[in-house]
């Protein structure tokens, strides 16, 4: 009797972690579909909310970001599979019951550790909470049927209709995808997605005045962080295993910062020296700015300016906690940087606002929130700073002009038509101020398919004496 009731209590416990964790899941994509949430901060909020109250453990935190990153991620794939077994377009049905399905058709068609069984059924429980017994029905039909006609989801024809076969199996917008098929080519396309569709691993860099990064690795180690060092920069660690980094006391103390790869490099081709005078005109929330601090062994002045006043209080803050105090911030648009400090800086660093088409793999909605017309409207604003930047250098002096983009726009063309009206700034080669995988590159574009780091582009010019 005894072992029965303790069964039955084992199963209604492991039930309710179950159920717990779909629902935390379904709440987070609610206030990424109805209040525009960002996935990454509403799902941390969540999670670290409920890890304080004890509430989840580890397996929960990892099955509740899958499910929120898969379902949001796949969208509108969901929506074209869930397509073939309503009777009614899915904007008819009510936003929470429109998430309960895509999220249970997410566990069907792409999460093939969950049994069938728990994905149909958990999605039921989760209409009986949110819905009726009408819509109870409805979640129940339309689940068990995709569960036993999966078949009815037919993929289009690759060569026929290539951007729309990789759009809807690797989960990119079309239109995105079509520049890509267009200029890459398929396989390339292909590739491309597939490697956005994996998130990355963390990586760290160390903060190397006031560790180094052999010891930082045996730290993180006596916390539970497991790395490997970055083949791309000296000073980067790449985890593959950690708790979670609010846990971290070596957070705390300054240790590291959390950084891509790629970014870090951004600081090394700029190549600041102890002493220099450099403005980093689009500088928050810090990233580059306090590595370029390190790199001038907390001498000098950086000055770290942007927009928003908000952004820069996190600059101050990371500044704070790496014990940097060769930073200034100060608000202002750079597009007038030149009328504050023409001719002034030895190194300028535009580290500029993009479309962010490199990092995708990064945030999962991020995809979704784009449109083509970010290709029109941003090189404009990317123009402008640059130009008025580069007024900033000293004669002699180094520009250095970055995006986490991967299109021609934002970049390459950037650069070009600035050289073309600019004739006192030639164009340095970029890969070879790579500190370890030195390249000939003049430009460098980085690619996350090719590379294995977050797609990131880096232009290095010169001012002439
Ligand atoms: C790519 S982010 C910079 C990231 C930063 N360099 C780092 O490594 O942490 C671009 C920044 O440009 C800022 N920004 C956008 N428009 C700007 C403008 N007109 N003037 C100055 N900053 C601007 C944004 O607020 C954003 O913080």
């Amino acid at each position: 009797m005894i072992l029965i009731q303790q069964q039955k209590l084992k199963m209604v416990t492991s039930m309710t972690k179950k159920v717990d964790a779909r629902e935390v899941a379904l709440k987070v994509i609610n206030e990424v579909e109805s209040k525009g949430a960002y996935a990454n901060i509403a799902l941390a909020h969540e999670i670290n909310r409920r890890i304080s109250q004890g509430q989840l453990s580890d397996q929960d935190r990892r099955f509740i970001t899958e499910l929120v990153y898969g379902t949001v991620k796949a969208g509108a794939t969901l929506d074209w599979i869930l397509g073939n077994y309503l009777n009614r377009p899915i904007t008819k049905i009510a936003p929470v019951i429109r998430n309960i399905l895509r999220l249970g058709i997410y566990q069907l068609f792409f999460l093939e550790k969950v049994p069938v069984s728990a994905a149909c059924n958990q999605s039921v429980e989760l209409a009986k909470k949110y819905g009726h017994a009408g819509t109870v029905k409805f979640v129940n039909g339309v689940l068990r049927n995709a569960a036993r006609s999966p078949e009815k989801v037919e993929y289009p024809n690759q060569d026929k209709q290539p951007a729309k076969y990789l759009s809807l199996k690797y989960f990119h917008p079309e239109w995105l995808v079509e520049r890509w098929v267009n200029r890459l080519g398929f396989s390339a396309c292909e590739a491309l997605c597939q490697t956005n569709n994996i998130t990355p691993l963390l990586s760290l860099r160390t903060n190397t005045i006031k560790i180094d990064r052999k010891q930082l690795l045996q730290r993180l180690e006596e916390e539970g962080v497991l790395c490997h060092e970055s083949v791309w920069t000296p000073e980067g660690l790449v985890c593959y295993q950690h708790p979670s980094l609010s846990t971290l006391k070596s957070l705390q103390e300054g240790l590291f910062q959390v950084q891509d790869e790629s970014s870090m490099l951004v600081a090394h081709i700029l190549d600041p020296k102890p002493g220099e005078f450099i403005i980093d005109a689009c500088g928050a929330p810090g990233g580059k700015t306090t590595h370029i601090a390190a790199l001038m062994d907390n001498t000098g002045q950086i000055l770290s300016t942007d927009i928003y006043e908000h952004k820069l209080e996190i600059t101050r803050e990371n500044a704070t906690r790496l014990g940097l105090t060769n930073i200034e911030t100060r608000a202002l648009d750079a597009v007038t940087l030149d009328q504050f400090f023409p001719g002034k800086a030895d190194k300028v660093l535009v580290d500029a606002p993009c479309s962010g088409l490199g990092v995708l793999r990064r945030k999962p909605d991020s995809r979704w929130r784009k449109t083509a017309d970010i290709l029109q409207d941003l090189p404009k604003l990317q123009s402008a700073i640059l130009t008025s930047a580069a007024q900033c250098v000293k004669p002699g002096g180094t520009l250095v002009y970055s995006t986490c983009t991967t299109e021609p726009e934002e970049n390459q063309n950037i650069v070009n038509n600035f050289l073309n009206t600019h004739s006192d700034f030639d164009l340095e080669p970029a890969g070879e101020y790579l500190p370890i995988q030195r390249r000939p590159d003049k430009m460098l574009q980085l690619w996350p398919h090719l590379d294995g780091v977050d797609g990131f582009f880096i232009a290095r010019m010169k001012r002439r004496n």
